[in-house]
């Protein structure tokens, strides 16, 4: 079978499942895989460490602009540096997670993060980008677009068993941050969250990981052999 070449998006709420099926998507695929998110969140790191106030936005837009955002595109290995330090782990922590949808809320932040993911994807023949705007915004012409949903009780119990958290206080409190951030994402000015709208809505609530892996690289096939023929 000949390789995959060309670029699947994955657009979708938080704990629907983008980071991981767009891992083992590229896995399949032999694709370069993006997470747009780990740069908003760097760019966060950035603006915490500088003590400014994410909800100030001209503070927010000259911070970032003066950071150093470095993201991998191996599906294998997590890269993420903010002006050489390694944020990975940072990156996931409840203080960033808390004001990543001010930080990247802000057009001048967007602006700079997507040309910089235009930039890294430009030479990959094949690549998996994930995040909120990629069919949008980022990616307008990708080869197939995916939009994953999953139900807000999955969502937050997926989450919760990822940080290993199991108290119904805790999950309650997991669900009410995916619907702050997920009402604050939709309703932004600047390439809000939504499907576009040519993307394929994939509902992972009655998948397991594996199963929508599976979909997703027949429907990126299936994109490339349709794409054959006209
Ligand atoms: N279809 C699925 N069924 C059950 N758990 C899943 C599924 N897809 C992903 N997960 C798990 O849910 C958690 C959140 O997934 P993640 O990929 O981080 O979501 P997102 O990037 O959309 O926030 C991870 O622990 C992941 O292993
Ligand atoms: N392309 C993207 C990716 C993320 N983001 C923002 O970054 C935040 C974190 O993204 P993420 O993908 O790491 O979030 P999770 O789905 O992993 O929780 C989102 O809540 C959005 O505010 C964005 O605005 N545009």
């Amino acid at each position: 079978m000949s390789g995959f070449r060309g670029q699947v998006t994955l657009d979708g709420p938080s704990g629907t499942g983008k980071s991981s099926v767009a891992r083992g998507v590229a896995a399949r695929l032999g694709a370069a895989y993006l997470d747009t998110g780990a740069m908003y969140r760097a760019a966060t790191v950035a603006v915490l460490t500088a003590g400014a106030d994410p909800a100030d936005a001209e503070a927010v837009a000259r911070v970032v602009a003066a950071a150093r955002i470095e993201v991998g595109t191996d599906a294998a290995t997590e890269t993420v540096l903010v002006d050489g330090v390694d944020v990975a782990e940072r990156i996931r922590g409840a203080e960033v997670t808390r004001a990543v949808s001010a930080v990247s809320a802000v057009p001048a932040v967007r602006r700079q993060l997507v040309d910089q993911q235009r930039a890294l994807v430009a030479g990959a023949d094949a690549v998996v980008v994930e995040g909120r705007d990629i069919g949008t915004v980022v990616l307008p012409d990708a080869t197939v677009k995916i939009y994953l949903t999953a139900a807000p009780e999955a969502r937050a119990q997926r989450r919760a068993a990822q940080l290993g958290l199991s108290a119904p206080a805790e999950i309650a409190e997991l669900a009410a941050d995916l619907r702050r951030r997920d009402e604050f994402d939709s309703s932004r000015a600047d390439s809000p969250l939504r499907p576009a709208a040519d993307a394929i809505v994939v509902d992972s609530t009655e998948l397991d990981q594996q199963g929508v892996v599976a979909r997703v690289v027949t429907l990126a096939r299936e994109a490339v052999s349709v794409g054959e023929r006209a």
